[in-house]
């Protein structure tokens, strides 16, 4: 049958309310990837996202891609990767869609208005952990293709799916899981795209290049066993003081990093760049409100934006092992962990800055001639990713957005990272586009996240019009 958008736009407005119920069903499932006691959530999470393609009629495979090792040595498998093919027609492109359906950790106590895991609409919203990041983003590729199959429609494209439960946490075995297939599951794909990200405003956006992430853990141990502050306190080095000492030495109130090395890596700001970010529709003032705080760090929308998508910075996330509950326990905490990390941009390189961390901190902590004892580790090091501008994916994506949303999207970054995105470009060499249907409000990895029901379904929409664009997309780029 011909390509009839219109149909299929009426077939996905008409079947909105059963997506929001598999939305429901699917956040209903707890897949903190981050808590290893979740973990048969997690793998449940996995066996049903296998069961949906399946159903349709798919060719799935659950790939084992072998265990997580355990900070205490131990070893536990890793959630199993889902794969699925929708056609094998050699006379076409095929598009492999990435996505992950594990989440952040969530509690109603955490400050949330709704239950995390109980999907409730308030206002066109729909609440629940990972609504945006990722669930719905995965379950509207799933049924744009649905709706293909619905109206005996054939695929524009050959479609596969690579979705994973370990991206919140680093795509723990997933860079050896692609290398593994790359001359077989990656062999015939033409395009990777990937909808794990959000617009910037209400305008659409396509993402063109996201950070990396080095994420680190700064032990500092002392005595045997937490002491009583006024019993000891005064005669020995405490490690929580060491540790602040340290924090206190990546990076100063200005934002600017302190880390020898770390700001020469970084890639010079263009004249293009800053023209590119003059141009997109962003108002400084409402991001501030929504954030809830009195100033930001830049004034000027592209200082901000230039901040926020292609400098790194550095953020500190926790303490272990520090006192952290109500009361006033007078204690000095034995072994505290701090955890903090560091955004990449191009040209930086994670093994470097590992190297760079690692040597700064037992520098600074020498100086402090302590007796504890210091570890630093790189738990997670993920490259960032940028993708030509000029590519015909992304004239592909701007003809659908348009098609469908009647705007044309602004070309963004994205400030957060997916971290298999690079690992996809360097080693199966395939063109990506990052196509973003989450709101700019949508507040990933924090209280009340949500997605809108109009940008669920509206975005299920623009993938039902990707699929027939990409089909005319040229394989070599010129
Ligand atoms: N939706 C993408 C996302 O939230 N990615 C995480 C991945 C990550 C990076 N370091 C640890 N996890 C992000 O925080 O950017
Ligand atoms: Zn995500
Ligand atoms: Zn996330």
């Amino acid at each position: 049958d011909p390509f009839q958008l219109d149909a299929l736009i009426q077939y996905v407005d008409s079947h909105q309310d059963e997506y929001v119920e598999t939305l429901r069903d699917w956040v209903a499932v707890e897949s903190d990837s981050s808590d290893v006691l979740k973990r048969a959530e997690l793998e449940h999470m996995m066996d049903i996202t296998a069961e949906k393609l399946r159903k349709m009629g798919g060719k799935v495979e659950l790939v084992d891609i072998g265990d997580q090792e355990l900070s205490d040595g131990t070893k536990i498998p890793l959630p199993k990767v889902v794969t699925a093919q929708f056609g094998s027609d050699s006379s076409k492109r095929t598009v492999c869609i990435y996505g992950h359906v594990d989440v952040q950790p969530a509690k109603k106590e955490d400050g949330w208005a709704t239950d995390p895991y109980n999907l409730t609409e308030i206002n066109g919203n729909l609440y629940g952990r990972g609504a945006s990041d990722n669930k719905a983003p995965v379950l509207a590729w799933i049924h744009a293709v649905e709706a293909y199959q619905a109206l005996n429609m054939e695929l524009p494209v050959n479609v596969k799916y690579i979705l994973e439960g370990m991206e919140e946490t680093g795509s723990n075995g997933l860079d050896a899981m692609i290398s593994q297939h790359n001359h077989t599951f990656f062999s015939d794909v033409d395009y990777i795209i990937i909808s794990d990200c959000g617009w910037l405003s209400r305008k659409p956006a396509l993402t063109y290049g996201t950070r990396g992430n080095c994420y680190f853990l700064a032990e500092v141990e002392g005595p045997k066993q937490d002491l009583h502050s006024g019993v000891f306190g005064g005669t020995v080095f405490e490690p929580m003081t060491d540790l602040i000492g340290i924090l206190d030495t990546l990076i100063d109130s200005s934002g600017k990093i302190l880390i020898p090395g770390i700001n020469e890596a970084v890639a010079a700001l263009t004249e293009e760049e800053m023209k590119l970010y003059e141009g997109i529709e962003f108002d400084l003032e409402s991001y501030q409100r929504k954030i809830g705080v009195d100033r930001l760090m830049y004034s000027s929308k592209a200082d901000l934006l230039a901040h926020r998508w292609r400098y790194p910075t550095v953020s500190i996330h926790g303490i272990e092992g520090a006192f952290s509950a109500p009361g006033t326990k007078t204690v000095i905490p034995a072994k505290v962990i701090a955890k903090f990390s560091i955004r990449q941009v191009p040209d930086m390189d994670p093994l470097l800055v590992e190297k760079q961390v690692s040597d700064h901190l037992n520098a600074e902590f020498a100086k402090r001639n302590s007796p504890n004892k210091l570890k630093v580790t790189m738990v997670i090091g993920a490259k960032p990713w940028v993708a030509d501008l000029k590519d015909s994916l992304y004239e592909a994506g701007k003809r659908a957005v348009k098609t469908v949303l009647g705007a044309d999207p602004d070309m963004i970054r994205e400030g957060g990272t997916i971290p298999i995105a690079r690992t996809f470009q360097d080693v199966t060499g395939k063109r990506i586009i990052m196509l973003p249907i989450g709101g700019f409000d949508d507040g990933l990895h924090s209280q009340n996240e949500k997605m809108s029901r109009y940008n669920y379904i509206e975005g299920t929409k623009l993938f039902v019009a990707y699929l027939h664009e990409v089909a005319q997309v040229w394989k070599v780029v010129i």
